[in-house]
């Protein structure tokens, strides 16, 4: 299929020299000074000035909703969770709807109602999908692969990319709960630090994996046949695709499929340009856009903060744990450095700490996701590794510690809307703050409101009354 249209849109791309994104979630080398999740304070750290505590029960944050929400939701033509069909009626083999309904879904959402039938159509069609964060879309492409798999035969056939360790680990764990009825099927992890014997053909029918160790699988090491794969799978698409993401292996994985492979790209974000990269690199594509108004989910609630200094954030930080209680939080800095002060004076308040971030050993960052989802820590701090697509139920606040801005200092449109989607997950509530600390904060905050057309109040965290009624 697209090798050609693809490669020569790439070389013309870069020709060009445009640059297409500023999205920067390159996979990281790990270090061997990696921090631990287990948090010290930092002796060299300046001192914030102790914080008055609150001595009265703060309300809870109700935000986390029950089932209802959702039902009702599904019902509501304008919500991005709205189906007018069943599991059923999209045709899914027994084992797969076993698989659906056992992880409790009831009905498709909207991107899982509209892109399952393009995908599982004969022949096989390509597909460019957007839809927002926590709507479903892994499920959606999930179900694609193991619709199309053929388990009788034992050699990958499909391949699915992740631009993170984190992400292909928890995209593994959808892939192996969904096709627990079908016993047969296996899949492989091509992530750092999974080795496998030189000279060996893996069996697995699906890998999952990020882009560098997918295409030393394909190519140097030789442990999967690129020729023999029908479905390849892009997930965070236009991070894959962008000049400033993975492009380059992606690309070169792409180059070694078979010209009928089918392609399917998801994200919640194309930036304009990547969105017109991506039509010109997947043949005969099928489209499903999101216009810019719906991109953001109403479900959130985004309000941003003034304050002066770093300091001052991290007090009104405080003051907002003083005054409502939150399930679980992400806190998003733009360094790492910042990430790692933050925790730790985060944990001299006495909160419950993990900090995430690139320079970590993969195994170790895996530890604090799992250790976070399941709840052993209530924050979690963390740098853009973390923006997209983890999926943590429980995360009921986001907090931008700083705005997420690009390699020249402008706003980063798409990271903030993955940041942010990290809570309110498929219908729940969930609160963004962003923390503005200077004229030029504010100025990147004004034209995040202006892309997404969506006012963001302030909120004064000096008055604890005005932070209770956020939750309401
Ligand atoms: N039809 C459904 N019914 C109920 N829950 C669902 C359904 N589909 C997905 N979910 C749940 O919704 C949550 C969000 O789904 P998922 O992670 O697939 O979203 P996403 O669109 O890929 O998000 P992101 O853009 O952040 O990557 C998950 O916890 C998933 O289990």
């Amino acid at each position: 299929m697209a090798t050609d249209s693809w490669a020569l849109a790439v070389d013309e791309q870069e020709a060009a020299a445009e640059s297409l994104s500023t999205l920067q979630l390159k996979e990281e080398k790990a270090k061997p000074d990696a921090n631990g999740a287990v948090l010290k304070a930092d002796d060299n750290v300046e001192r914030t000035e102790d914080e008055e505590k609150e001595d009265r029960a703060a309300p809870s944050l109700n935000l986390v909703d029950t089932t209802n929400q959702v039902e009702v939701l599904q019902r509501d033509p304008n919500s991005p969770l709205y189906s007018v069909k069943s599991f059923e009626e999209l045709h899914l083999k027994p084992q797969l709807l076993q698989g659906v309904y056992a992880m409790g879904f009831n009905r498709p959402s909207k991107i899982q109602e509209n892109a399952l039938p393009m995908m599982l159509a004969e022949p096989p069609q390509n597909l460019i999908a957007q839809s927002q964060s926590g709507t479903g879309k892994t499920a959606a492409f999930v179900l694609a692969m193991l619709s199309r798999v053929e388990p009788g035969n034992k050699y990958p056939q499909c391949l699915c990319l992740s631009p993170t360790y984190e992400l292909a680990l928890q995209t593994g764990k959808v892939i192996e709960q969904m096709g627990k009825f079908y016993p047969e099927l296996k899949l492989a992890y091509a992530v750092r630090g999974n080795k496998l014997e030189r000279g060996q053909k893996i069996s697995e029918q699906i890998v999952i994996g990020t882009p560098g160790t997918v295409l030393d699988w394909c190519s140097k090491l030789k442990f999967i046949d690129p020729k023999k794969i029908k479905v390849f799978v892009l997930d965070e698409a236009d991070v894959m695709i962008a000049t400033q993401g993975h492009q380059d292996q992606s690309i070169r994985i792409q180059r070694m499929l078979p010209r009928d492979c089918q392609m399917l790209l998801f994200s919640a974000t194309f930036e304009d340009s990547v969105w017109k990269f991506a039509q010109k690199v997947v043949p005969d594509p099928n489209i499903i856009k999101l216009k810019r108004e719906e991109e953001t989910l109403d479900t959130i609630k985004q309000y941003y903060v003034l304050c002066n200094s770093r300091d001052e954030k991290f007090r009104a930080l405080c003051n907002i744990y003083g005054a409502i209680t939150i399930a679980q939080a992400m806190v998003f800095c733009h360094t790492r450095k910042t990430a790692g002060w933050l925790a730790a004076e985060l944990s001299k308040e006495g909160h419950q700490v993990a900090l995430l971030s690139g320079e970590m050993m993969v195994e170790q960052r895996a530890a604090v996701i799992e250790r976070f989802r399941e709840g052993k820590e209530k924050v979690l701090v963390t740098t853009n590794v973390c923006a997209r697509g983890i999926d943590v139920e429980q995360v009921s606040v986001v907090i931008n510690f700083d705005l997420p801005v690009d390699k020249d200092g402008n706003p980063d449109n798409e990271t903030y809307l993955h940041r942010i989607g990290r809570t309110g997950r498929f219908g729940k509530r969930g609160l963004a703050i962003n923390m503005v600390d200077s004229k030029h904060s504010m100025n990147i905050l004004n034209r995040i409101q202006e892309h997404f057309s969506k006012k963001i109040n302030r909120l004064d965290t000096d008055d604890l009354d005005e932070i209770e009624k956020i939750t309401n």
